[in-house]
């Protein structure tokens, strides 16, 4: 198994809220509320965990409420390793709804003071050495820039350290430029970078292959239910999640991104890695929280994902 450092920049509490129907404007009364250490790297941080994997996790977290984020690190066997800067870590709430339909309301962040980026950078130098990848996921506070962003990667990536990416807007655009090895954007994700709408397979199947043409190597395209396109180094597959009952797709794409480093970091085949991360975040939007590869049905998830090429439609056993 390897060592992996995962980077939150901008970690969260979720707080997951389901209900019948959101009614706006309205007294609404939830059905369960839960409030749980999340954020983008801190999900995958828990997928990586699960799989056997050695994690670090860092980044920077309000020191004033991290009692939840110390708990979840200690319960995952993450080694805590995140800068702590003066305030709380925001509050994202997700709203789901019986009929599937999930509404984010993702807080900004807290206001990072500068010693604080310079102390994380610091960390990343020393703590990089070692780990045999680095994910690096989610939005920026509001005051670190997509500029240093980029000069994280590079500071990676100057070690010979793959790096994969998984953010959006400007902290994508100028992360690109910065030629992290792999990258997880969901379908308006890639449009957003690409300034047009990807709304067929083949469209977001070009932007794959330029982006491969552009030095990533390896770009995992998640378009919800539909589909998870992986363009690599100018070749394509692409998968068709199984149909599952949604509950919260909060999570979803961590853990689809965490599947995937799973199989590269394990040395399976394209394919093998491909169906085993669809199965493994169609089996995560089932319930709250990331995917179980131990769920009961979970050899079925895998059956029933399909594989193919795109270009040829030539399906994978
Ligand atoms: N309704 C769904 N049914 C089955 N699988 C899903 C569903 N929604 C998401 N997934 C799985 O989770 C992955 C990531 O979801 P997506 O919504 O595209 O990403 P993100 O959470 O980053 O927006 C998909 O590629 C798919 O494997
Ligand atoms: O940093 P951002 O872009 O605001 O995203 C943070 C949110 O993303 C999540 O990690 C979920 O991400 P995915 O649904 O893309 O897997 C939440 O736990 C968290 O609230």
């Amino acid at each position: 198994m390897a060592r992996v450092l995962t980077l939150t920049l901008n970690p969260a509490l979720d707080l997951a809220l389901r209900l019948g129907e959101f009614r706006l404007g309205e007294v609404n009364r939830t059905e369960s509320t839960r409030l749980d250490a999340a954020g983008k790297g801190i999900n995958v941080a828990r997928v990586l965990a699960g799989l056997g994997h050695e994690v670090t996790v860092s980044g920077l977290l309000g020191a004033d409420n991290e009692t939840a984020f110390v708990k979840a690190f200690a319960d995952c066997g993450l080694r805590d390793a995140f800068i702590r800067v003066p305030g709380d870590t925001r509050i994202n709430a997700k709203l789901s709804e019986a009929s599937g339909r999930v509404t984010d309301l993702n807080g900004p962040g807290l206001r990072i003071p500068g010693h604080a980026l310079e102390a994380l950078t610091a960390r990343v130098g020393t703590l990089v050495t070692g780990h045999e990848a680095v994910v690096i996921s989610g939005s920026l506070p509001p005051n670190v820039t997509p500029a240093q962003l980029a000069g994280l990667i590079t500071l990676i990536r100057e070690r010979g350290i793959p790096v994969w990416l998984d953010t959006s807007g400007p902290a994508l655009t100028s992360g690109l430029a910065a030629r992290p090895s792999a990258i997880k954007p969901n379908e308006t994700e890639l449009a957003g970078w690409a300034g047009r709408p990807l709304e067929t397979s083949q469209a977001r199947l070009e932007a794959a292959l330029k982006l491969n043409s552009e030095g990533i190597e390896d770009v995992l395209v998640s378009a919800g239910s539909d589909s998870v396109l992986w363009a690599q180094r100018g070749s394509a597959l692409e998968a068709t999640p199984p149909r599952v009952t949604v509950l919260s797709t909060v999570g979803a794409g961590d853990t689809l991104l965490a599947g995937a480093l799973h199989g590269v970091l394990s040395g399976w085949p394209r394919v093998r890695t491909l169906r085993f991360a669809t199965a493994l975040a169609a089996e995560s939007v089932r319930h709250v929280g990331v995917g179980d590869p131990k769920a009961e049905d979970f050899e079925s998830l895998h059956t029933q994902t399909l594989v193919r090429n795109p270009s040829t439609g030539e399906m994978h056993g």
